[in-house]
């Protein structure tokens, strides 16, 4: 690892920060033979995502002791296509719609239970909302307990930026599950396969003619990995969008009034333009991912007019593409107008990534922020009670604010 490299690991944010200004979009993190770059000019964010199916998809070295070697998160070629075969449509459109009860009740639940005085850490407690839906999706009921070892084993691994580095550059890596809670998943999914509305791990078990014979360590893989890429993320885009609506009065009150039109607890983003443009502003400013994952070049390529060899590593930095002064003006500022009737284009805007790896779930967190922000709205008054601490605090490659950020619930609403 060279120096930029340790740079980046050690104190990214800044480092990041430090980089924004290069209109080249691009920095060279290592250089021959094996070419490394961070990307965030639109060209070459375009060209990646055009170039994805020809590409190789290298698994992120820190994370894999996490979420497996097996995992869909890099795994290549025509698995990965059966992958997305499978789990993609149950995620979008009509399909998601089978959940949508599941996930209306798991959040009312979790509204219901906060009580006027309470005062909860708003990245905790949409962790905890999001991990519960996450954990009915792909396990099923009944599984609270595993859910609890799960969250207890990511916060040791992620949860304190000082000690995920001492795990990653002194300890050897950072720590697996223990075999136990692996066994214990691998269970709980085989056990709920014949529940309605099917879990994702059911799928994964059903087979249907896609992947053939999955064993139960890459069963254990699939269910890890769904189970952080769609909590993490969505409980660190909703606790922004949380935040920024407490900033604001005019923008809560504006969103009460449109929310008062609308009696659907999972609102269409036409239903609430205003809602949706709030959301995306919070994905852009603190995108919940902040890097898209490596592409590696198999054949080389030319990007931004560099000549890059054959096994070139490519990684897309979403952070600085969001705060492109060139596209968004003012780019620190938060303002959902940006989004509100306009489209901004993949190259520029891209929480979810792109390319044959474009986020699975980029519907089904964007419906969940949606429908926690909206019966919230609905049924409690809250206010932040510490704003100074919303800063971004890194967890792996995902991006919250910090833990300590809290807020108050001071009435319920009918
Ligand atoms: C606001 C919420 C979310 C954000 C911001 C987000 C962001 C991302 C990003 C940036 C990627 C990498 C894409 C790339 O490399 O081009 C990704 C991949 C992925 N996400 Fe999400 N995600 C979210 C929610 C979810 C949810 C709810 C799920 C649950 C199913 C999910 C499952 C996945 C999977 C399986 C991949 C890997 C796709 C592949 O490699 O083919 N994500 N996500």
């Amino acid at each position: 690892m060279n120096r930029t490299e340790l740079r980046m690991a050690l104190r990214t944010l800044s480092f990041l920060d430090s980089q924004a200004h290069r209109e080249e979009g691009f920095l060279e993190l290592a250089g021959e033979p094996r070419p490394k770059l961070l990307v965030w000019h639109p060209e070459a964010i375009d060209w990646i995502f055009h170039s994805d199916p020809g590409l190789e998809h290298p698994g992120s070295r820190s994370l894999m002791p996490l979420f497996g070697k097996d995992s869909l998160l890099w795994v290549d070629g025509p698995r990965h296509s059966s992958y997305r075969r499978l789990l993609g449509p149950p995620l979008r459109g009509r399909r998601l719609h089978s959940y949508r009860d599941l996930i209306a009740h798991t959040v009312h639940e979790a509204v219901d239970a906060l009580r006027p005085g309470q005062v909860v850490s708003i990245p905790e407690w949409t962790r905890q909302v999001a991990l519960r839906v996450m954990g009915r999706l792909v396990l099923g009921d009944g599984a609270e307990g595993l859910l609890k070892q799960f969250a207890d084993w990511i916060e040791r691994a992620l949860g304190a930026r000082g000690r995920t580095l001492a795990y990653r550059f002194l300890l050897g890596g950072l720590p697996r599950s223990s075999a136990e809670l692996d066994r214990q998943l691998v269970d709980k999914a085989k056990a709920n396969a014949e529940t309605e509305p099917r879990t994702l791990a059911a799928l994964l078990l059903s087979q249907e003619g896609l992947l053939g014979q999955v064993d139960d360590h890459e069963l254990r893989d699939q269910i890890v990995s769904l189970l952080f890429a769609g909590h993490e993320t969505t409980a660190a885009a909703t606790a922004w969008t949380l935040y920024w609506i407490d900033r604001d009065e005019n923008l809560r009150h504006d969103l009460r009034t449109e929310l008062a039109a609308v009696s659907d607890d999972a609102p269409e983003p036409a239903q609430v333009p205003l809602l949706q443009a709030v959301i995306q502003e919070a994905l852009r400013l603190a995108p919940p991912v902040t890097v898209a994952e490596n592409r590696k070049l198999p054949e080389g390529g030319e990007i931004l007019g560099r000549s890059l060899p054959p096994g070139s590593v490519v990684t897309t930095s979403i952070y600085l593409a969001h705060r492109r002064p060139d596209y968004f003006p003012d780019p620190l500022r938060f303002d959902p107008g940006r989004f509100l009737s306009r489209r901004v284009p993949p190259q520029h805007y891209l929480p979810f990534g792109g390319g044959s790896r474009h986020c699975l779930g980029n519907q089904l967190g964007q419906l969940e922020t949606r429908m926690i922000t909206a019966a919230l709205l609905r049924r409690r008054e809250w206010h932040c009670v510490n704003p100074e601490a919303a800063v971004l605090q890194l967890r792996g490659h995902a991006m919250a604010p910090a833990t300590k950020l809290r807020m108050k619930v001071t009435a319920c609403r009918n």
